[in-house]
């Protein structure tokens, strides 16, 4: 067993999460402990003005060295990790044209902590035909099994959603062999981030606190129509979104009132949560939310209007649905480590499964 270290900045822009986890890269041995360092208003300024950019494009080295940096002073407070999974900033992603780009060099994270680093977890699948995303599904596979062999899991099969600045699900058989034949995942459509922006441009602070806003406000439901009949939801998965790829959402809703703006972007991320859930091979029993948006009660209110099934945070599974992605980190560092893959055709979209990731090591003194 390996004691990693996950290390997760996502798409909205928040801070980073850091995670320890003990595996082998197949079985989760434990989940440790955690910590969470917020970007300050200034530097999530600098990256979102670094949204969209690619390597070599204005602010893209200044985003990349304040990843490193806030990266490697939350590592610092977990000497006991073996290994660092290095997610890095997605600056933008476009697999079917320019790639995918995460934003911080490993090599300059591993000089820092002294530790061997496991990075850019993304682009080898691309290479090779892949989204590029969503990577966690094979850990939401082992996060059941775990779940099932603890005794805290029944229902099979089981949906993990993550509501972060994107959202994401992953359909878990826990009975199946494996995670390449056990899960089939893709990204849902816009969470947290076109209500965070909605936020931010008109001076409400940088997130809806526990949903109170939306749940004051009625949703349009033209605008939600509307925003369903966008291709995307239709498509069959794999399929993966850029944070930003439903920028006309926010201009349609600019002419509501805040509340109804709020509102109309929670009802229009429950519906395409619905819409992803008829991509699947079989109704789940539950549906586990991970990510910030579990914290929103406007949009669990909605999750559980608008799916057939059961929905809870995956706390009520025993798991930290704060910490999900960091941990997930750590458990791909340790399956790159080992050669095993991180992902597939039923996830990725790759034509097989994958490996990705590259590993820095640390130079020694001497
Ligand atoms: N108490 C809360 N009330 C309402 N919303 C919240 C709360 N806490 C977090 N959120 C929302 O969740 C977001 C953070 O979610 P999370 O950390 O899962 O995203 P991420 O990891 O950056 O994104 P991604 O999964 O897309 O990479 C916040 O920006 C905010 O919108
Ligand atoms: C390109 C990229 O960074 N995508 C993120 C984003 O945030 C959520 C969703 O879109 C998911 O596809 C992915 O993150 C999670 C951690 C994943 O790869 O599973």
């Amino acid at each position: 067993m390996i004691r990693a270290l996950g290390m997760m900045s996502g798409t909205s822009l928040d801070g980073v999460d850091a995670a320890l986890i003990e595996t082998d890269g197949e079985r989760i041995a434990g989940l440790g402990a955690s910590a969470y360092r917020a970007y300050d208003p200034a530097e999530a300024e600098l990256l979102h003005d670094a949204l969209g950019r690619w390597p070599g494009e204005t602010g893209v080295a200044e985003a990349a060295e304040l990843s490193v940096r806030a990266h490697a002073a939350l590592a610092a407070e977990f000497p006991q990790a073996q290994v660092i999974g290095y997610h890095g900033q997605t600056l933008a992603h476009d697999p079917g044209g320019r790639g995918t780009h995460q934003a911080g060099s490993g090599a300059a994270l591993a000089r820092l902590t002294r530790r061997r680093v496991v990075w850019d977890f993304r682009t080898e699948d691309v290479r090779q035909g892949g989204q590029g995303a969503p990577l966690a599904p094979f850990f939401h596979w082992a996060l059941a099994d775990w779940a099932r062999r603890n005794g805290a899991l029944s229902e099979a099969p089981v949906v993990f959603l993550n509501l972060g600045g994107v959202g994401n699900l992953t359909w878990v058989d826990p009975e199946a062999k494996g995670p390449l034949d056990g899960c089939l995942a893709f990204d849902t459509g816009p969470a947290n981030a076109p209500i965070n922006d909605l936020m931010r441009a008109r001076g409400l602070g940088g997130h809806d606190e526990g949903g109170r806003l939306a749940a004051a406000g009625n949703a349009d439901p033209d605008i939600v129509a509307k925003f369903l009949r966008h291709p995307y939801f239709a498509r069959r998965p794999p399929k993966s979104l850029d944070r930003d790829a439903f920028a006309r959402l926010g201009h349609d809703v600019a002419a509501l009132s805040d509340r109804d703006a709020a509102a109309t972007l929670v009802a229009a991320l429950a519906g395409s949560v619905a819409a992803g859930l008829a991509h699947l091979p079989a109704m789940p029993g539950r549906v586990l939310v991970c990510g910030g948006g579990r914290h929103n009660g406007a949009i669990m209110q909605a999750l559980a209007q608008a799916l057939p099934c059961a929905v809870d945070p995956v706390e009520a599974v025993g798991l930290d649905g704060d910490m999900l992605e960091a941990q997930a980190f750590g458990w791909l560092a340790v399956r790159v480590l080992r050669g095993l893959p991180t992902s597939g055709p039923r996830t990725t979209g790759a034509p097989g499964p994958v490996c990705g990731g590259r590993i820095s090591t640390p130079l020694r003194a001497g």
